[in-house]
């Protein structure tokens, strides 16, 4: 057995990063001998990795799993993602509840103090915690799996090689995700900038910070460093932020951080970027004006690069294009024996996306011989969250994509204004927004806009999939006062729909004999 693992540094090395480090890349890992064949090996051990390798080799019927990783297990989602960003948001949010106090009658104090130091430690002290969960160790004593640190090449259409090691499979899965795109911009690589992967490892506030790409990434960060207290400058080159998101609810956040002071440039194009004694100097021109500007740092949100170099897939025959790896529908890649799963062949790119693929990618690479009873991705119900204050949440088709495939769609919404708990929770801004089929109470999809939205959504994605109309959504009671009353009273609406005046007639009749 050789040592293979090279030591992995995640900035500061205090005791919770020494600590996360020990769980998802041990500095004295021995990786395996390689088994003489796996049933499967698992590149990459982000979501889809873990939940592909811990799937199979849980069912505990003998399945020899191999799971690879490069640099930390828990991927994305653990390191540098979902875990660090929903820390500081949650404390960004104090900071903003601590400034509206006043709306509520408290005092709130004559001045916040914000020690940026100790809310990134919590960070980091909170990440060390949930890592347990996805360390080496866990993966092998409790699934009984082989874990090989080090980068995954195939070698041919039998075989991956880790450093020295030679593994054979019969089946194998590539789940090694995505990275920051780095953005062409003239100068941005000397002048320097920091993307997801770097940005979690601040221990001091920049001062001025400046936010390239309008997406989740760069409005769930733009809006949490500004309340932790920085001067946010957001850059995004279309004309308003979130642009894949409903336009509606995009205008909300919008208005939200105007008003809290993150300065927006929109329809924007970078020029070039320089390092100067005073900071770093930005050019850019908006609405046709050559402008510039000066700031700290710069955190670029501008989209995703798949993780496919290396992988040698032209050795065996798998297909990729700028986006990521080309699967069909059953997530099988243009070689019949290897699969992919996550963010370096979906759109979807989310932690429960990656996992509800990794699924499909067992059962179809385990339990579908001859390609019986395979299960599809296009079968999912897809939800989403993007955590602004307040959180945009939204499941199934917008209306545009369902006319587009040709259904006839009517929309009702409600606005929390009208819904008694949002009001009490002075959270009046946002909404709930179903399409629903015309004629029908069958949902299609939906929009809520709400600081809680996530926590919401999922009650419209279960009667999605369990197929439950808006006529039976309107008959489930729902506590009063809840925000989630939104939903019901959207349910409601749909109801008073069918009241025509025949109907009405009808009724009028009855109350006549009763
Ligand atoms: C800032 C940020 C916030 C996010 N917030 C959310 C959120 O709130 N909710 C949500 O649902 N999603 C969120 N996401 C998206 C989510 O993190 C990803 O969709 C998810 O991590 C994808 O999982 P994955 O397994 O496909 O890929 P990854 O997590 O990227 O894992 C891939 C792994 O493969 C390894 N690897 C790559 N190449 C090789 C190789 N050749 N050999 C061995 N190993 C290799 C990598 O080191 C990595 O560990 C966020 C993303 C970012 C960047
Ligand atoms: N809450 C969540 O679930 C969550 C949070 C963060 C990220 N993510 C996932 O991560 C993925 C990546 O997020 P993202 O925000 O990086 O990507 P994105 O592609 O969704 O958004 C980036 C935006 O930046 C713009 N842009 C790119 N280059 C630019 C430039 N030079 N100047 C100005 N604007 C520029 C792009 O046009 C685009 O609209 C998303 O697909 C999302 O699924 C999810």
């Amino acid at each position: 057995m050789t040592s293979t693992s090279e030591r992995v540094i995640v900035p500061p090395m205090d005791d919770y990063n020494q600590q996360l480090v020990s769980h998802v890349h041990p500095p004295d890992w021995v990786n395996p001998k390689p088994a003489d064949r796996y049933d499967l090996v698992v590149i990459g051990a982000g979501t889809a990795g873990l939940v592909t390798a811990a799937g199979a080799a849980g069912m505990d019927i003998g399945l020899k799993v191999a799971l690879i990783e490069r640099h930390l297990m828990g991927g994305d989602c653990l390191n540098v993602g979902c875990v660090p960003s929903k820390c500081i948001i949650r404390s960004s949010r104090v900071v903003a509840q601590m400034k509206e106090a006043g709306d509520f009658g408290i005092r709130p104090p004559e001045q916040i103090d914000i020690d940026f130091s100790a809310v990134m430690e919590r960070m980091r002290k909170l990440r060390a915690g949930i890592s347990h969960h996805d360390s080496a160790q866990r993966f092998k004593q409790t699934y009984n799996i082989d874990i090989f640190l080090g980068e995954g090449s195939f070698q041919d259409s039998n075989t991956i090689a880790v450093g020295d090691k030679i593994l054979r499979f019969k089946k194998a899965v590539i789940t090694t995700g995505a990275r920051a795109v780095r953005p062409s911009i003239e100068g941005i690589e000397e002048t320097g900038f920091l993307t997801n992967e770097t940005v979690f490892s601040l221990t001091e506030r920049p001062k001025r910070l400046a936010v390239i790409g309008g997406g989740p990434i760069g409005c769930e960060l733009a809006q949490a460093f500004r309340r932790l207290g920085c001067e946010v400058i957001l850059f995004h080159r279309h004309s308003h932020l979130l642009n894949k998101e409903d336009t509606d609810a995009a205008e909300i956040v919008q208005h939200k951080f105007e008003q809290e002071g993150i300065r927006l440039v929109l329809d924007c194009k970078m020029k070039r970027a320089v390092k100067m004694d005073e900071g770093k100097l930005l050019h850019y021109t908006c609405n046709g004006q050559d402008e510039s500007i000066i700031v700290d740092e710069i955190l670029v949100g501008a989209g995703r690069a798949p993780n496919i170099e290396g992988l040698n897939l032209d050795a065996v025959g798998v297909e990729y294009h700028r986006k990521g790896i080309k699967v069909n529908d059953y997530l099988q890649t243009t070689n019949r024996n290897i699969y992919a799963a996550g963010d370096i062949c979906m759109k979807w790119k989310f932690t429960h996306a990656a996992d509800a693929a990794a699924r499909i990618v067992i059962k179809n690479t385990l339990f579908s011989p001859f390609g019986l009873g395979r299960s599809k991705l296009s079968d999912l119900v897809m939800p989403w969250v993007t955590y602004t204050d307040p959180e945009i949440a939204h499941v199934g088709m917008y209306e545009d994509e369902a006319q587009e495939k040709g259904m006839k769609v009517s929309t009702i919404k409600i606005p929390f204004n009208t819904v008694d708990r949002a009001i009490a929770d002075g959270e009046e801004d946002g909404f709930v927004k179903i399409h629903h089929q015309k004629g029908s109470d069958k949902i299609l999809g939906a929009t809520i806009v709400a600081r809680h939205a996530g926590e919401m959504i999922s009650e419209v994605t279960t009667a999605i999939v369990g197929n439950v109309g808006l006529s039976k959504l309107s008959s489930a009671i729902h506590p009063y006062p809840t925000q989630a009353e939104g939903i019901k009273k959207a349910a409601d609406a749909y109801r008073r729909t069918l009241l025509t005046p025949n109907t009405k007639r009808f009724l009028g009749l009855l109350t006549k004999l009763s």
